[in-house]
């Protein structure tokens, strides 16, 4: 049987991943107290299980302790309200996030302004994102700082890039178009309604599309030698396997990668880099929550 091993412009996510989740274990180690992460799941949507079941055991992996809040799929809003309030409350819980999206009938962004800015891991709250676009010091959401990491790994210093983000949702769009301008990037956002969507593309250096959309660029909009960071998780039916879904991203990989310099590939990409992130936000909520000094070995991204 033939063995795949990835093409040179691959970026491997997953490897970054690891790298990531190892330092941040290493960090845990030379603190007075193991970190504890408390995650939110309310219902029972198939994939946020999944993405659960890997936050808990990646905390563990890495030292922390973690603890689970499950509700139901009927929950009201003050139920999980009250759920999270009791974490807040929680002197022991330096880290709370709450699985998203929420069942229908849930009012998600007031259930995430509930959670106290200090151990917003997710980087969600008004507080967060506010000090986010201020430029100051603070919790940053995960998917978007994963997208940096991703392309520093590939590009090295980001400065003088030009940066096209495609999407502007609050989860990554907004806050990847502020994290790559924080890198000294030139960032353009673009979005349903952009103009020649196509030829903006092109301009990119680094191009980060987090629409939702499956194999949506194609390789005619990626100049020459870019990077490529697709955000986009989006399971669709495989034909290899009738009766199956396959996961791709909103770039059509097999053509992308020919005119690509560096390209993260779905799955292996960015989705790993979302869960190592959080992994450090919870270390860096616990250090400055406790007063304790961050460790350099995740200071930096
Ligand atoms: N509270 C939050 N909710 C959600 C977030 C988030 O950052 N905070 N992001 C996504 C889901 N997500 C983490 O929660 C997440 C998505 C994907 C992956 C991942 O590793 N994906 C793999 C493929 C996994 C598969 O086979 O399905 C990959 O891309 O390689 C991790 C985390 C929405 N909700």
């Amino acid at each position: 049987m033939a063995v795949q091993t990835p093409s040179s412009n691959q970026i491997d996510g997953k490897k970054i991943a690891e790298e990531l989740r190892a330092r941040v274990g290493s960090a845990v180690k030379s603190l007075p107290q193991h970190p504890t992460l408390a995650v939110v799941l309310v219902g029972d949507d198939p994939a946020s299980q999944v993405y659960v079941r890997s936050k808990i055991k990646f905390t563990q992996e890495c030292g922390m302790r973690s603890v689970e809040r499950r509700l139901p799929e009927n929950a009201s809003q003050d139920e999980v309200v009250a759920t999270v309030r009791a974490l807040n409350e929680d002197t022991e819980i330096d880290g709370i996030l709450v699985q998203l999206p929420l069942p229908k009938g849930l009012d998600s962004d007031a259930v995430i302004e509930e959670i106290d800015p200090s151990k917003d891991v997710d980087g969600l709250t008004e507080t967060s994102a506010g000090r986010l676009l201020l430029g100051k010091t603070g919790l940053r959401p995960c998917t978007p700082t994963g997208c940096v990491i991703l392309a520093k790994a590939a590009l090295g210093d980001l400065t003088g890039k030009n940066c096209v983000v495609l999407g502007r949702s609050i989860l990554v769009g907004k806050p990847a178009a502020l994290l790559f301008l924080e890198q000294n990037c030139t960032v353009t956002i673009a979005h349903s309604r952009t103009k020649d969507l196509a030829a903006i593309c092109r301009e990119a250096d680094i191009l980060v599309p987090a629409v939702g959309r499956a194999e949506m660029v194609q390789s005619d909009w990626i100049k020459e030698g870019a990077c490529v960071i697709d955000v986009g998780i989006n399971r669709v039916p495989n034909p290899a396997k009738p009766g199956k879904t396959k996961l791709v991203g909103d770039v059509d990989f097999p053509s992308a990668e020919k005119v690509a310099g560096a390209i993260t590939p779905v799955p292996g990409g960015v989705g790993p880099m979302t869960i190592a992130c959080l992994l450090r936000n919870t270390v860096l909520a616990a250090c400055h929550r406790r007063g304790w000094e961050t460790p350099d070995i995740i200071a930096s991204l």
